[in-house]
Parts: C-alpha cells; structure tokens; sequence
C-alpha cells in the first residue's frame, strides 16, 4: 500500500504517510486513493476541496458544520508548516473534549484525517502556509459552528504566543457553552 495509516490517541482521528517517489526530476506521490483509504477506515465520499493560504501566527478555527452539514476533512499543508488540530465534540465518545495536535508539512507531507464530530484547526509555524483539504459534506454557511480555540477547559498547546485570529473566529463559545446549548455530536 502506498500509505501509511496511524490511528492517533483519539484513535478516529487517523495521520496518513504517503510514499514518496524522488527522482531527479522531482518527486511524485499519490495523495488519495478511495479504495486504501475504505480500507484503512476513512469512509466518507469526498465532495468538496479547499484551498486557502496563511502567513506565519494566523490560526483558523475551530470549526465543525453541524447537523446534517457535518464534514468529515482530509488535511494537508503543501506548502510550509502547520500545527493541525482536531477536538472531539462525540458527546458519547471516551475521548469527549481531548484533542490531537500534528505538524502537517511540505516537508512531511502527512496529511490528517478528521472524522465528523470533530472541531477542527490549525496555526501556520512558517513564512506562508497553503493547506488543501477535502470534505466529505459541502459547505454550509447556516450550519457552521465553532469551538473558541483558547478554551482553557480544551487546554490546546498552540505553538504560537499571540496568533492572528478573524473577528468571527474571537467569538466562538467554549466546550462547556456548547454542551448548555446541546451542540455537539
Ligand atoms: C470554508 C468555506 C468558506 N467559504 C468562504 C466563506 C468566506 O467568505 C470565506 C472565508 O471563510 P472562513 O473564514 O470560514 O475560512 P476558514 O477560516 O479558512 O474556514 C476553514 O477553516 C478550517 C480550519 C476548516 O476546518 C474548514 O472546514 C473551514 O471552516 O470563504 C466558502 O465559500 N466555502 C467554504 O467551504
């Protein structure tokens, strides 16, 4: 198989290394294949993929769509550095409120998957950083919800002092917020 696949602490949450062919014109590698990643146990049909682009100290996050909306995301950085975040919001889960913290890099080319039920986000540790993801639900403006990325009761160890964060992203409750108003998964 042409991936690696480690199941993390939150054992749903799953970091794929791919094989990477380097030659002297560069290299190659796949990026996704639909029947090793079933087999490993991401089963989503991916319909959407992102693009966007950071400088250094911004962090995006944390967000989750909700309800019908929910997306699961297949994360990678192909350019510069990032310190990629999922947090469990499965009411029902053992491990309900822990979090799991990877760098994704040009440099490693790992990618993480992120199951639904999971707020998700990451904070750029280079110059720029260009991540792509897939989705496996499309985006839902009405449907997006979002976890304070600095709630002490999460206790995320963001490798950043002071991070550039959108208005939007300063406003998101925290876990206790969203479990009084029944948002979680
Ligand atoms: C996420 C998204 C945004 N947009 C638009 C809405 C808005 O005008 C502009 C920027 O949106 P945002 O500020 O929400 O972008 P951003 O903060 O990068 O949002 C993303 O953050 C990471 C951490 C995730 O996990 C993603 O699922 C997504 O929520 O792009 C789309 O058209 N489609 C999309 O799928």
């Amino acid at each position: 198989m042409p991936f690696e696949f480690k199941r993390l602490e939150i054992p749903d949450v799953i970091l794929i290394k791919p094989t990477v062919f380097e030659d002297a014109r560069g290299f190659f590698m796949e990026t996704y294949k639909k029947s090793d990643f079933e087999k490993a146990g991401i089963k989503g049909e991916f319909v959407q993929d992102n693009h966007s682009r950071s400088k250094y100290g911004v962090l995006r996050g944390l967000h989750f769509q909700r309800g019908p909306y929910a997306q699961a995301k297949i994360v990678r950085a192909v350019r510069g550095v990032i310190y990629d975040v999922a947090v469990d919001l499965r009411k029902d889960s053992p491990t309900f409120g822990k979090y799991v913290g990877v760098i994704l890099s040009e440099f490693n080319k790992y990618q993480l998957y992120i199951p639904r039920g999971f707020a998700h986000g990451f904070v750029v540790l280079s110059d720029v950083a260009e991540v792509v993801y897939k989705v496996d639900n499309v985006y839902a403006p009405d449907y997006e919800g979002g976890l304070i990325w600095n709630d002490p009761d999460v206790g995320i160890k963001w490798p950043v002092e002071d991070p550039i964060i959108s208005p939007k992203d300063q406003k998101w409750p925290t876990l206790r917020e969203l479990v009084e108003k029944g948002e979680l998964f």
